[in-house]
């Protein structure tokens, strides 16, 4: 295909567009009868099993897609990735993600540079550090061990490292490692976020961790000095430099702000900030909480995806196939939306980062940033949808609220993601069968959902089994389930670090494979910069309404109303900095 060509006008693009009215036509109900082709849709790879049967798919509408990746130079795009090519066009980078977790032998190179020994020396400064720091031989400026952490960061610099940690925190070997040691996120510029992450910790036995690619993020930096503020009131303006450190890509305004540049971790701009959490991003906090050989586990997870990704051929590996089903659903089948549906708690976190690398809502992801996009990477409009919205909620949370659209509104298809062996097991599990009467565990109890679900949304139920079963005629209509709607269920052998992180790897190739399909930059992100400049604006007003009394003006009517009735109050309470508490 040529440079400015879009992926529509292929041959396989339109050859699946016709295919479309034949899916139609079949049922959910109906293809899962066919053992062979369910057969053929499971992957199985390092202890994971990807199971897409219940995707509205025959096993030649999976073949067109391989031909539409084909179409669209989806192995030549993968390797120009791996090689350090700046596919990144609009910003002049590489992506190279996957260079953040390779093994110290491995050579990956950008701009003719080894990037892996860079790469391990920033890992290797933060095992040392992060050893320091939790044996108690780096100190406080009082002379007491740093016991807790704030990462304060926003987006990329926050979600990611959000979900690893709420997924380690109930690993049994990483609560070991972590007893006695806290690690807490402040990430929106809202004084209550702010009032949430300093309560109940003591400045003096507290490390600060300013995480900022640019170094210039609004948010984080003026979180970054409302922390700065809390340290210098208790302790002395010294202290900053033992209770603060940083991990940038911009070490000069990481001096400027204060911080002894030997504190401060780099990483590079060959990282997109939603795909950073292997960076010092990630993996210094979580090597504070959890010791780097928790992480170092949870990298090797990481790893392995990269390498199936690179080398695993397109009908056995899971992020070629989880993107061009994404495609397919968005694309062809007109679905816009995505269910991310973990059955472990642990995994709470895990929609709102996707969201983020994917697009963003109370926790939107990675995805909706990298994929939402309207043009193709040469700029051209797309003539056809892209990206999708992806929420999700562990289930069985999400059976009790938002599965009711998916099962009878809209047509959402899901991601069922399971787990083997629990990280954690209930009183039940071990009563069973003796004086409780239970039935199942509590971990199997969840499962026969993740396992139940995906097959009430394939088969649904129809009017006909409704007669039977002696429903009234008029509870009919109501109770009838159309079915077939799609999901796939990935099954992890457990939760551990390298789960954790393969799990990982395979969303963000996913991402990687869509974006390489639709023919789209899934590493920049100029949408959201609209929105910061405006923001800019308003804040410039509000300082010289603050503090000069200037009338508002340059907004447009709604605007101004809004900004003159919040203006009328004061809405700032004047605060002890030590406390960061209101004023009595
Ligand atoms: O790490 P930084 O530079 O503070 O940026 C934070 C986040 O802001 C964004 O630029 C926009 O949300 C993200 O891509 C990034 O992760």
């Amino acid at each position: 295909m040529a440079c400015s060509a879009l992926i529509c006008d292929s041959e396989p693009w339109k050859d699946l567009k016709g295919h479309v009215e034949d899916i139609k036509k079949t049922h959910l109900r109906d293809l899962m009868r066919d053992s062979e082709r369910c057969k053929s849709m499971m992957v199985e790879f390092d202890g994971l099993l990807l199971d897409y049967s219940r995707q509205c798919a025959r096993q030649d509408t999976i073949q067109k897609l391989f031909g539409l990746a084909e179409a669209a130079h989806l192995k030549e795009k993968i390797k120009k990735m791996y090689d350090g090519e700046h596919i990144n066009s609009t910003e002049d980078r590489s992506v190279l993600h996957v260079a953040l977790r390779a093994s110290r032998d491995t050579v990956i190179c950008n701009d003719g540079k080894n990037i892996v020994s860079d790469v391990w020396k920033v890992l290797d400064k933060i095992s040392e550090f992060s050893e320091r720091v939790r044996s108690g031989s780096w100190v406080g400026v009082t002379g007491k061990a740093l016991k807790d952490v704030i990462a304060v960061g926003i987006g990329g610099s926050f979600l990611g490292p959000l979900f690893v940690h709420t997924a380690l925190q109930t690993d049994p070997e990483a609560i070991a490692c972590a007893e006695g040691r806290q690690l807490r996120f402040l990430a929106n510029v809202d004084p209550i976020d702010v009032a949430r992450s300093i309560t109940g910790l003591n400045p003096e036995t507290t490390l600060v961790v300013v995480v900022s690619k640019t170094f210039t993020t609004a948010e984080t930096m003026l979180n970054a000095r409302t922390l700065r503020e809390w340290i210098s009131a208790a302790l002395g303006s010294e202290a900053v430099a033992k209770h603060m450190v940083a991990v940038s890509t911009n070490l000069t305004l990481v001096e400027k702000f204060g911080i002894d540049p030997n504190n401060a971790f780099a990483f590079w701009d060959w990282v997109g900030g939603r795909y950073s959490v292997c960076s010092a991003v990630g993996m210094l906090p979580l090597s504070l909480q959890y010791g780097f050989s928790v992480v170092e586990k949870f990298l090797k997870g990481a790893s392995s995806i990269d390498q199936h990704f690179y080398s695993a051929p397109f009908d056995k590996n899971i992020p070629v196939l989880l993107g061009l089903l994404s495609v397919w659903n968005v694309s062809f089948l007109g679905y816009p939306a995505r269910a991310i549906l973990p059955y472990s708690q642990a995994l709470e976190k895990f929609a709102p980062h996707i969201q983020q690398a994917c697009m963003l809502t109370t926790t939107l992801s990675f995805n909706m940033e990298s994929n939402g996009k309207g043009v193709s990477i040469d700029g051209v409009p797309l003539p056809f949808e892209a990206g999708e919205i992806d929420f999700g909620e562990p289930g069985t949370n999400g059976q009790h609220s938002f599965y009711q659209l998916i099962h009878q509104g809209r047509v959402i298809p899901c991601d069922f993601i399971g787990v083997v062996k629990s990280q954690q097991s209930a009183l039940f599990m071990f009563l069973l069968d003796c004086f409780t009467g239970e039935v199942v565990s509590n971990h199997d109890e969840l499962m026969s959902n993740f396992f139940a679900q995906p097959d009430a949304l394939a088969y649904g139920k129809s009017p006909e089994q409704l007669l039977t079963e002696k429903v009234p005629q008029h509870l009919i209509s109501h109770k009838t389930f159309s079915g077939n709607r799609p999901s796939l269920n990935l099954l992890l052998p457990c939760l551990n670090a390298y789960n954790i992180g393969q799990l990982l790897a395979i969303y963000e190739h996913r991402i990687a494979v869509e974006g390489f399909i639709w023919g789209i930059n899934s590493f920049d992100q100029w949408g959201v910069e609209l929105g910061k400049s405006l923001a800019s604006q308003v804040r410039k007003q509000l300082n010289k309404s603050r503090t000069k009394g200037e009338p508002v003006e340059g907004f447009n009517y709604s605007t101004t109303t809004m900004l003159k009735k919040y203006l009328e109050a004061k809405s700032s309470i004047p605060c002890d900095p030590t406390t960061l508490l209101p004023k009595a």
